[in-house]
């Protein structure tokens, strides 16, 4: 192991799940997992598998999947949880078991009602079983900056005796200002011993905005395994993106002097994906991979940029997959155009799914003219993403205006059966929506419903997303392009409720039986 080296521990789809009203299913999970892995990142925590039998399917899919990277699963200190995960893992290349306890006082006395002896005990207890199988265990102390640093300091070296070759040194509800737990992370090394048998982790939570700084500060205080999400996601106000930590490591070189095996090509990618299977989206001036962050809107940084880049650049925007492209892609535009800037962008499409995409490419150029790479990557998203379709959208017809009462006809189709039905709403959105349920049978309720355009101009791809929340709670996010926003609309609804079936199909909805197939 190279002490110059910094491993990056990517938690999108465990913590980054944690986010409220993200929900993915396996098939979405495993293409994170794929392209988490050309990213580059070391380890993949893939879920929690004790949590449900849709994320132990998936965490057990994307290990039976994925080479290239460790794939950790997450347990709770005690041996039911350390079961799971690791029959969910076993079958990784590298598979890694992930435990964890809390260690601040406030958590010890409200939530786990022990005492530290306790509380040391099932930790190493926890570490000692989950070594019966596998040698490559982590263990986390949540809440760990707000823990009496010597009782910390304890734990910690009780579980790297115990045999954890990773402790994660969390702050779990983002507390810590970047010198405070720079400081922190010294002096805890400093007070274990055994510190040099196990690699020191920081996992910072970004309630104050300082999740990056923390985890920079960290690093250079010694931390030498960084957990982070894409984007940033997570519970609550999120994790550390991975992104920013990547792109300050490489920026500011002659500060960390570290290395890291991230694709910092891969980036935008990425982060694109990710936030359209979560359907969170990424903020225009989110640093890195906002859609502001390398645009130029004011005269005087025009001109510095013309005369040179760097005047208002600090990072080349192809260092993270952003690329400006000369060909403009239209409906004169053929295959091979089309199949080449796919590459470009990171895409390899072939056969059935290269021509549905392509398909769906000229159906947009036909209403649109030019098509950015927004789009593409819009439409490519859709049809990768796609999950079987028990009900295909055919047709829509609105009544609409502002002395009627809006009402929708919408017909489609399930399994080769033409079905049509009709409905009046608060709105034309509502209206669709009412006949769709009136067809589906549907129970569950919109929880969000959210509309964007994809690039400007007033023909700008509209991307509509929506939650529907079943009755048992769970939540499938849908997604919907067109230029016409109904289309949209009635296109994410109808998503939505193909993911649901799907869950179904595999018997992974509302607790019932999981099937082995994927
Ligand atoms: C900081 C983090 O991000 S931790 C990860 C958080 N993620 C999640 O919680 C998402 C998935 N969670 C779940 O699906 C559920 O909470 C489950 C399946 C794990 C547990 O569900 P339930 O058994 O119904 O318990 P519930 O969530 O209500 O309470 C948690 C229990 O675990 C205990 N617990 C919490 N952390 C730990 C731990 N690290 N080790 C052992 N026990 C723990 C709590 O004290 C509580 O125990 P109690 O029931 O004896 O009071
Ligand atoms: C489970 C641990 C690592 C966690 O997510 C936290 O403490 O924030
Ligand atoms: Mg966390």
């Amino acid at each position: 192991m190279s002490s110059n080296r910094i491993y990056f521990f990517d938690t999108t789809l465990r913590d980054g799940e944690q986010s409220p009203g993200v929900s993915l299913n396996i098939k979405e999970k495993l293409e994170i997992a794929r392209q988490l892995t050309r990213l580059g990142v070391d380890v993949i925590e893939a879920g929690f598998p004790i949590a449900s039998p849709g994320d132990f399917a998936a965490v057990q899919a994307i290990a039976r999947e994925i080479r290239g990277a460790t794939i950790a699963a997450l347990a709770r200190a005690n041996q039911l949880d350390i079961d799971r995960a690791w029959e969910a893992i076993r079958e990784a290349e590298e598979p890694r078991i992930h435990t964890f306890i809390a260690t601040s006082d406030i958590h010890l006395q409200y939530k786990l009602q022990k005492s530290r002896e306790e509380v040391l005990a099932q930790a190493v207890e926890a570490v000692k079983y989950a070594c019966r199988y596998t040698p490559n265990v982590e263990f986390s102390a949540e809440d760990a900056f707000r823990s009496d640093i010597d009782y910390l300091a304890q734990v910690v070296t009780a579980v790297i005796d115990a045999g954890a070759k990773v402790v994660n040194i969390p702050d779990t509800v983002g507390y810590a200002t970047p010198e405070e737990f720079g400081a922190f992370i010294r002096e805890l090394r400093e007070k274990v011993p055994n510190r040099d048998q196990a690699i020191f982790s920081v996992h910072c939570h970004n309630d104050l905005g300082l999740a990056v700084a923390n985890s920079l500060a960290a690093i250079l205080a010694g931390a030498q395994q960084v957990e982070c999400t894409i984007n940033g996601i997570g519970e609550r106000a999120g994790n550390a993106a991975l992104e920013e930590i990547v792109m300050a490591l490489y920026t500011r070189r002659s500060i960390f002097q570290k290395e890291f095996r991230i694709v910092t090509e891969e980036i935008y990618r990425t982060s694109r994906l990710v936030s359209a299977l979560t359907g969170m989206k990424v903020q225009p001036n989110k640093a890195v991979v906002g859609k502001n962050a390398f645009a130029h809107e004011s005269g005087i940084h025009q001109d510095g940029v013309l005369k040179n880049r760097a005047t208002y650049e600090i990072m080349n925007p192809e260092l993270i997959g952003l690329h400006k492209n000369t060909i403009v892609l239209g409906k004169h535009s053929g295959r091979h155009a089309f199949r080449d800037r796919l590459q470009q962008l990171g895409y390899q499409l072939e056969g059935e799914q290269l021509e549905q995409a392509f398909q769906r490419f000229k159906e947009l150029a036909d209403r649109k003219g030019e098509i950015s790479d927004e789009d593409l990557l819009v439409i490519v998203e859709g049809e990768i993403l796609r999950v079987p379709e028990t009900y295909t959208l055919e047709y829509f017809h609105i009544s609409s205006g502002s002395a009627v009462v809006p009402t929708a006809t919408v017909v489609l189709t399930r399994a080769g059966e033409r079905l049509e039905e009709a409905a009046c709403g608060d709105g034309p959105v509502d209206a669709i929506y009412k006949a769709i349920d009136k067809l589906t049978g549907n129970t569950g309720c919109l929880v969000h419903y959210a509309l964007n355009a994809v690039t400007g101009g007033k023909d700008a791809l509209g991307e509509v997303t929506v939650r529907l929340k079943d009755e048992k709670g769970k939540i499938f996010v849908g997604r919907g392009l067109s230029t016409d926003v109904l289309e949209a609309s009635a296109r994410a609804y109808v998503d939505a409720l193909n993911k649901l079936e799907y869950e179904r199909a595999l018997g992974l909805v509302n607790g019932e039986q999981v099937r082995e197939s994927v």
